[in-house]
């Protein structure tokens, strides 16, 4: 592990802007309840501060901090934030309904953003250096004379930086000498790297005020930049979960967080908080509806998931030479990935996460051929990890057999206005049917299901097939399906994967099928995707006879 740089700084601040700054992502739109529900989140999270919005600017983030003041959420390890501006040209902060908004917020800190590059003063706030500096001692000696702590965010300090040092610099003395408690240097077009970072930071220390961060993602190095800077002294972090934020993001916060903590020693967070951030880290991405990426530091899927043969073989003698910390640290989990990649050491590992002994060699290699062959036909296991269970049973014949398919037909008939037609009307179904003949606890069965397309009918008729023998698959539904042409270029003819992913309720699972035909691909999917369910549902006895009733 790296050498310490220097000791935790005192009351070092956590800063969370996930639901200010990281709501302005393209896409992301919070409702009050979402807000609340994320607010809860972030504090079992223990981050010091939450900026909740900015009071005043719409009705939501008003409503919210409304809320937030009657006691919807009850914070025990995080202090609430308003966000604002500097009053506005030529008006007393006294005066402003935005710096009123912020009191009246009755959040305990108010972090307000300020203008520091001359450029942007001139030409965006088209006013004078002076009048933006009168801006800001004017409504932080205000906010702070109403009873809040206040934070300054200097927008575009780094670029500003470089274009007029002194006036860059005039801006964090004069919001240090009203009373900001800190001083956060933004840079807020994210074209920053590390190093630039670093010197500017430093040379900004020497004004004397307590300085923090605030990086934006556009060069990648948001991360970066905001550990550069808490190495040149900045002693406060901003930064959002899963880096939600306007264009390419925040610097994503748990990352952050999780680099100091282990690997400079720092503890930010309360006892144990750490060891939540996978599930925390998910959970508001499913607050959020953005789908969580699976290659995120530390908490993504994929954050801990090995998929080459040499790397699992060295995992297998000792999990930390191919990883940089234990999974468990920050709540997430090793995965052994199955592939063409895959080596023996794959497959015995995943083998003994599915409660399998594959130690014998010979079984091993035979299990790990099969799966090369079968990925060199288009199947790909590390996505549907219920298939490759499938294969790994039929290879060691232990897969009961729940039913026996005979045969199905599929049969589908479009007219003239419908789908499929020329100026036909999407949602104006043909007719699609699916007839399955097969044989469950000894009662053979041919039904028929309708579909508003050929996958929906084969379900249809699946479902209806087996639910006299195993009424549980009623509770199984598909929740994904997806369709990828193997060999472009092949036209019609070229050869399609299909991966369908299912529930219970309870659980998912992935099937895949390949064919040249998309229908039968689809049916082999579909069929394993059936089976597996009936595998893992409880209390199901495929060898229980119900009697052998011939129903054809
Ligand atoms: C770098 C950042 O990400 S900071 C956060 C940015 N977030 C947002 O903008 C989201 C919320 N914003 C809003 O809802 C609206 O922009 C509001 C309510 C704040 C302001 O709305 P409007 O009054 O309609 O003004 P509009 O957005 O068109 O322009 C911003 C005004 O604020 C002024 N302004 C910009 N920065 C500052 C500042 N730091 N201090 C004071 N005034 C400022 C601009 O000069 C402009 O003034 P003008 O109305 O005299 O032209
Ligand atoms: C304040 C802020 O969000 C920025 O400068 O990026």
């Amino acid at each position: 592990m790296a050498a310490q740089p220097r000791p935790v700084p005192a009351d070092f601040h956590v800063f969370d802007t996930t639901l200010r700054d990281g709501s302005q992502q393209e896409g992301l739109s919070l409702s009050v309840a979402d807000k609340l529900a994320i607010t809860a989140l972030l504090d079992e999270l223990g981050v010091g501060f939450i900026e909740g919005g900015w009071p005043g600017a719409n009705p939501g983030d008003t409503a919210y901090f409304a809320a937030m003041a009657d006691g919807a959420v009850r914070l025990e390890n995080s202090q609430l934030v308003s966000f604002g501006f500097t009053r506005r040209v030529g008006m007393r902060a006294a005066d402003d309904p935005l710096t009123a908004a912020l009191r009246d917020s009755r959040a305990p800190v108010a972090c307000i953003v300020a203008k520091s590059h001359d450029r942007h003063v001139e030409q965006a706030l088209r006013t004078t250096l002076d009048e933006n500096l009168a801006m800001i001692a004017d409504t932080v000696s205000h906010l702070r004379a109403e009873g809040q702590r206040v934070f300054v965010d200097c927008e575009h300090f780094f670029d500003g930086y470089r274009e007029n040092r002194a006036y860059a610099h005039e801006v964090v003395r004069t919001a240090a000498e009203a009373g900001a408690e800190v001083v956060v240097l933004c840079d807020t077009n994210g074209g920053m790297l590390p190093p630039w970072v670093g010197e500017i930071v430093a040379d900004t220390a020497g004004l004397g005020a307590r300085l923090g961060i605030h990086a934006h993602n556009d060069t990648g190095c948001a991360v970066a930049n905001t550990l550069a800077a808490v190495d040149a002294g900045a002693s406060h972090v901003q930064g959002t979960v899963n880096g939600y934020g306007e264009r390419t993001g925040n610097a994503e916060l748990i990352s952050v967080v999780a680099n100091l903590e282990l690997k400079y020693g720092w503890p930010l967070l309360p006892p144990g908080s750490l060891r939540e951030a996978s599930r925390l880290a998910h959970a508001i991405a499913e607050v959020t509806n953005v789908p969580p990426s699976a290659r995120q530091p530390y908490v993504g899927m994929s954050s801990f998931a090995h998929k080459a043969g040499l790397h699992a073989s060295a995992i297998k003698v000792d999990p930390n030479l191919y990883q940089h910390i234990d999974p468990a640290v920050v709540g997430n989990d090793m995965r052994m990935l199955v592939s063409d990649m895959a080596g023996r050491a794959n497959i015995q590992m995943k083998g003994s996460e599915l409660g399998f002994d594959l130690s014998d060699r010979d079984l091993a290699a035979r299990i790990t051929d099969r799966v090369k062959e079968r990925e060199a036909d288009g199947y790909t296991y590390e996505a549907a990890d219920a298939s490759f269970e499938l294969l790994l049973r039929r290879e060691l014949d232990q897969l009961p057999e729940f039913f026996a398919v005979h045969s199905w037909r599929m049969y589908t008939q479009g007219h003239p206005g419908g789908e499929g037609f020329p100026g036909g009307r999407v949602g104006d179904d043909s007719d699609t049917e699916c007839t399955v003949k097969l044989t469950a606890r000894g009662v053979t069965q041919r039904v028929v299901g309708e579909g508003n397309g050929p996958v929906n009918a084969l379900d249809q008729a699946l479902q209806n097939a087996l639910l006299t023998a195993y009424p549980v698959v009623a509770e199984f539904g598909l929740t994904d399906y997806r369709v990828r042409i193997l060999d472009q270029g092949h036209g019609t003819d070229a050869t399609v994967r299909v991966l369908i992913q299912t529930t219970d309720g309870r659980r998912l699972w992935t099937t895949v099928g390949v064919g040249q035909n998309v229908i039968e691909a689809s049916w082999e999917a579909l069929s394993d995707a059936y089976l597996y369910g009936l595998l893992h549902a409880e209390a199901v006895d495929p060898a229980e006879d119900l009697g052998r009733l011939e129903r054809v």
